[in-house]
Parts: C-alpha cells; structure tokens; sequence
C-alpha cells in the first residue's frame, strides 16, 4: 500500500492510545505487555515495602499498578482466559506482599470484571460492587432484578453513583464481583451531553449505524421524518434537509442535541434505555411527550432525572443514600409528589419549629441532598 508514492509498509501490529492491536485482534501482545510492565512497578514497591505501611502499599497498588492492569480492559478483555490470568496473578502477588487480608479484602478479583452474562429480557445484578476506575467503593454491592416494562427511576444525592451503575450496565465499566446479567445488545445509553458525528443530518438520527445499514433495516427517510416530528426537530430537517453535511456540535443548541439523541433512541428502538439526565435541556411539555412515545414503543426506561414531572413515567425506585446503601421498591409517584410538595412548602416557611427535623425526614424519603 502507498499514500502520495511512499510505501506503508505492513506490520502485524501497531501501538495506539497506549493499546496494542495486533491484526488478528488476538491481544495476546498488549496483554503480555501489561504483564511485563506492571510486575516491573510491583518490584520497585517490593524493594522500598519497608518504608511504607500497609495501608500505603494499598494505595500504592491503586494508584500505580491497578490502573496499568485495567486501562482500556472492556476492548481487550476477550483475550484468551489463560493469558487474562497473567494479570490476576500480579494482583495475587500484591496481595501477598501487603499481607494484611483486611486492606486486600477489597481489592476485588480482576476475573470479576469478565463475568458478564446475557439473559433474554431481564436485567440482573447480584450482589454487584459499583467501582470507579480510581478503586473507589462508592456502593459496596448492588441486587436488582428488572424486568422489560418496569421503568426504574434512579435518585441520589451527588456523587453516589448513579452514572457509575449506567457505565457498568452499558459495559464502558468492568465488574469486579457479584453477577450480572444483561440481555445482549439491548441498552441504549444516552448521556447529558451526547455526541454529534460528523455527516449530515440522517447520520446524527441513525448513529451508530451506516445508511447500507439503515436501508438493511428497511428505515426509509419517512420514518426518519416521523422521528424528527416526534422529538420536536422537524424543522431542522425542513431548514437543512437530510443530507446536508454540518458542524452538528456547533449548528444544534443544547436542547436540540438532546432531542436529537433521543431520535436515535427511537431509530434504535432496544429494549432498555438508560437516560441520564438526558433531558435537562429540554422543556417539561417536549420531555413528557418523549417519555409517553418512548413508553409506547415498548422501551423499558431506566431514568436518572431531577425533575418530579418525571416521576409518573416508572414504576419503580432505585434510591441511593449517599453512604452506599441503597433501597429498591415499587414507586408510588403521588405519594412521592406529596412528600416534595410538603418539603417545598416547609423550605419557605422558616418559622416553623419542628421545620429541620422534618426537612431531615422528608430528604431521607425522597433520597435527596441533605
Ligand atoms: N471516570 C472516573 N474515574 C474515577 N472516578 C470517577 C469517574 N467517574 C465518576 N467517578 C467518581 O465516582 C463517583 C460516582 O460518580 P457518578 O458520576 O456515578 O455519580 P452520580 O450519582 O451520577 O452523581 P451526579 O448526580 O452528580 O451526576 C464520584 O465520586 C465520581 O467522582
């Protein structure tokens, strides 16, 4: 092959991003090449042991050598599972040099984090650990069991991990104990901000798929135009058409990529989808109108929102408390429409006497900030 007359010459692998991708995608390199370097750290910190404390060589794992096992492992972690353990077996030897089993208690097994199974329909976590990149613990262990039209609302204080749990369902996150269980294929994550590709209009509302795989699905551009309709972007396909190629990032406000996400939502159609906050832009009438058709295309909504007139779209409540704990139980949205109209009411009356006790109490109910 040549580019402007110069040959490329052809290599079996090349180096990018700090990943080494072999042209039979067997990873075998770059997981030996992880299995080099991390030992490599480990022995610098095995030479100065006797200088730090338990606690610090744990800490020193976390932040030097776990993330040298982990980086990027969701796109290599098919590697074959007797070259995988050349990994665990570097944890194993950390966890012998510490040699305090109540500090490496936590540090869960890396095998974990390939033990993702497929189901049918419902989505199943097991006693499943939600873990930042940085080793973080922000919910020791998770169970839900949900099943396709349950519509779970997510609430939380900041920080608790809400986002974490969509990153770890949508497998961007590995595991790292516990089980789980997702149908293949079937979530549709869409973030606050989405992402705009570059390509004209149909590219944005069809994204990830190609126009070959557009018309393999037999969608036609009428279709797409419903779409638009029904996400309140119609007229940008009466002002741009669908094929006029744009800077979509800078041409689309914010509300309007939001919308325009949700249009791929609807292109998309899986079973399950995971809304975090990907509304906030939008006005309360468009996002209830988006809710309801995305309900009645018989999307199952896992939803992480702020807004009360949201609430009415679930059927049940994941609430975390901010320590790790965390409650899931059928939602009665009226009830919990009554408890914020309650607190709403008692935050402008700053007279009344029994008021932080029960600002206390109704915070604590509805899972929200202290
Ligand atoms: N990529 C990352 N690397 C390391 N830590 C992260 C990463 N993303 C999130 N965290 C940390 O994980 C914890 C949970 O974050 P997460 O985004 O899940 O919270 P959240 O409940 O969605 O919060 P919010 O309501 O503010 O969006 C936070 O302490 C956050 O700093």
């Amino acid at each position: 092959m040549s580019l402007s007359g110069v040959t490329i010459p052809s290599k079996t692998s090349i180096s990018m991003l700090g990943i080494t991708i072999s042209n039979n995608l067997s990873w075998e390199n770059h997981v030996r090449s992880i299995a080099k370097s991390a030992p490599q750290k480990l022995g610098f910190v095995f030479r100065a042991r006797n200088y730090f404390t338990f606690s610090h060589l744990v800490m020193i794992f976390k932040a030097q050598i776990r993330p040298v096992l982990k980086y990027c492992s969701h796109i290599w972690s098919a590697a074959p599972k007797h070259i995988l353990k050349l990994l665990d077996s570097v944890q194993k030897r950390t966890i012998l040099l510490v040699g305090d089993a109540s500090l490496t208690n936590s540090l869960t097994s890396l095998e974990h984090r390939r033990m993702i199974q497929s189901t049918n329909n419902e989505i199943i976590l097991h006693n499943v650990p939600i873990v930042t990149p940085n080793c973080d613990i922000v919910c020791p262990s998770l169970s839900l069991h949900l099943e396709p039209g349950q519509h779970l609302l997510i609430t939380g204080p900041n920080g608790c991990g809400k986002s974490s749990l969509f990153r770890i369902l949508s497998g961007l996150w590995p595991i790292y104990g516990g089980e789980l269980y997702t149908p293949k294929n079937a979530m549709f994550y869409i973030p606050q901000r989405p992402y705009m590709v570059i390509g004209n209009l149909r590219d944005q509302v069809i994204y990830p798929d190609t126009y070959a795989d557009m018309i393999n699905k037999q969608i036609t551009e009428e279709d797409l135009r419903k779409i638009m309709r029904l996400v309140h972007l119609d007229h940008i396909v009466e002002r741009d058409t669908f094929h006029e190629v744009k800077d979509w990032t800078d041409i689309l406000s914010g509300g309007e990529k939001q919308r325009m996400a949700v249009a791929r939502l609807f292109y998309h159609r899986p079973k399950y989808a995971l809304l975090d906050e990907c509304t906030s832009a939008v006005s309360i009438d468009v996002e209830s109108h988006i809710y309801q058709s995305a309900i009645d295309m018989g999307i199952t909504l896992l939803t992480i929102t702020h807004r009360p007139t949201l609430w009415k779209f679930h059927t049940h409540i994941l609430q975390f408390d901010g320590t790790g704990l965390w409650e899931f139980n059928r939602l009665n949205h009226i009830s919990r429409l009554d408890l914020k109209k309650e607190k709403d009411a008692l935050l402008k009356k700053e007279d009344s006497i029994d008021r932080t006790q029960r600002l206390d109490e109704l915070n604590k109910l509805l899972g929200e900030e202290l």
